[in-house]
């Protein structure tokens, strides 16, 4: 297992910068824009089997066991699916640390995904569900219930090996000092590979999400959406996040201010840590993005 090193230094972020990201979603009612009529529950069944391209949103039929709407990228395998889910299964998975505001940044040789969202997105969830061995990962119905950045190692040898990391939330039921934490740790953490953005399917967007996206384009971060509590979805057709992924992605060049470099993957991940649907997906997509199996 390789070493991580932790330097200390003290949080020195902006504190408009990290204002505004706790101060997000309070001024946005929570409210579902999507319809739950009988057609659209058809989705939950659709879903399941689809993976949607960009050149024909619909959902099709399809054998293929994905749960990612996905534009330009293969889907995985069974083959594929089985290895991610062994890798998992047959690591060694640690707690790696945590980072509060006094002790930033974390440094680590080890490729790393981190899982962001606005509070109660379902993020310490999903790690529970990708890591259940890991008892120190607490969900919780209480917005803003994480308020370290924890992190965790998923290996079996050098070069086998990732870390993810569990966010604050941002948004309602969040601090000042959170969203210090979680731009001070965008900014320094070494060898990011991916930072997945969470939703809520019953909530979908709001406007701090695309606020992030914006960000991590300016930081040059990579990052991708997933789609949470899918069991719960009111969800009737992929369109609703085709059309967030393309108004992100909009999002995305802007915080780019043009760069040519693209900061996101044309994918959302659909999935529910109840059902577990998608995790084994998601498995696949952060040893992807951590380049533990090839594209
Ligand atoms: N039904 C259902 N509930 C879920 C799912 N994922 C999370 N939840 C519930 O949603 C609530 C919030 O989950 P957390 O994982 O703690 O949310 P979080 O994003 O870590 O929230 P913060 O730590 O506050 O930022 C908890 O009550 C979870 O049990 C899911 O896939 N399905
Ligand atoms: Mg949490």
């Amino acid at each position: 297992m390789g070493m991580i090193t932790r330097t200390i230094k003290r949080c020195t972020c902006h504190s408009r910068t990290a204002s505004r990201f706790h101060a997000f979603s309070t001024a946005f009612p929570v409210r579902s824009r999507l319809s739950d009529t009988a057609s659209t529950r058809k989705y939950s069944q659709n879903v399941k089997n689809a993976s949607c391209n960009a050149g024909n949103h619909r959902p099709k039929k399809s054998s293929k066991p994905s749960h990612a709407l996905r534009i330009g990228y293969r889907s995985p395998t069974l083959n594929d699916l089985a290895l991610a889910k062994r890798f998992f299964d047959e690591s060694q998975t640690y707690h790696a640390g945590s980072l509060s505001p006094a002790n930033v940044p974390f440094d680590t040789t080890i490729p790393q995904v981190a899982f962001a969202g606005r509070t109660n997105a379902g993020k310490s969830a999903l790690l529970k569900a990708l890591i259940p061995t890991m008892e120190t990962i607490r969900p919780s119905k209480k917005p803003g219930f994480t308020r370290k950045v924890y992190f965790y190692g998923v290996g079996n040898r050098p070069g086998r090996e990732l870390v993810m990391s569990d966010l604050p939330g941002y948004g309602y039921g969040s601090t000042t000092e959170q969203g210090c934490l979680i731009l001070e740790y965008l900014r320094s953490a070494a060898n990011l590979k991916m930072v997945y953005i969470l939703l809520d399917s019953r909530v979908l967007e709001m406007p701090s999400d695309k606020q992030v996206v914006e960000l991590l384009s300016t930081y040059g971060i990579a990052w991708q959406l997933v789609s949470t509590k899918f069991d719960r979805a009111r969800v009737g057709n992929p369109q609703p996040l085709l059309d967030l992924l393309m108004r992100f992605s909009k999002a995305s060049r802007k915080g780019a201010m043009g760069a040519s470099d693209r900061y996101y993957k044309d994918e959302v991940i659909v999935t529910s840590s109840k059902t577990m649907a998608g995790i084994d997906e998601l498995k696949w997509s952060i040893m992807r993005n951590c380049g533990l199996v090839s594209e």
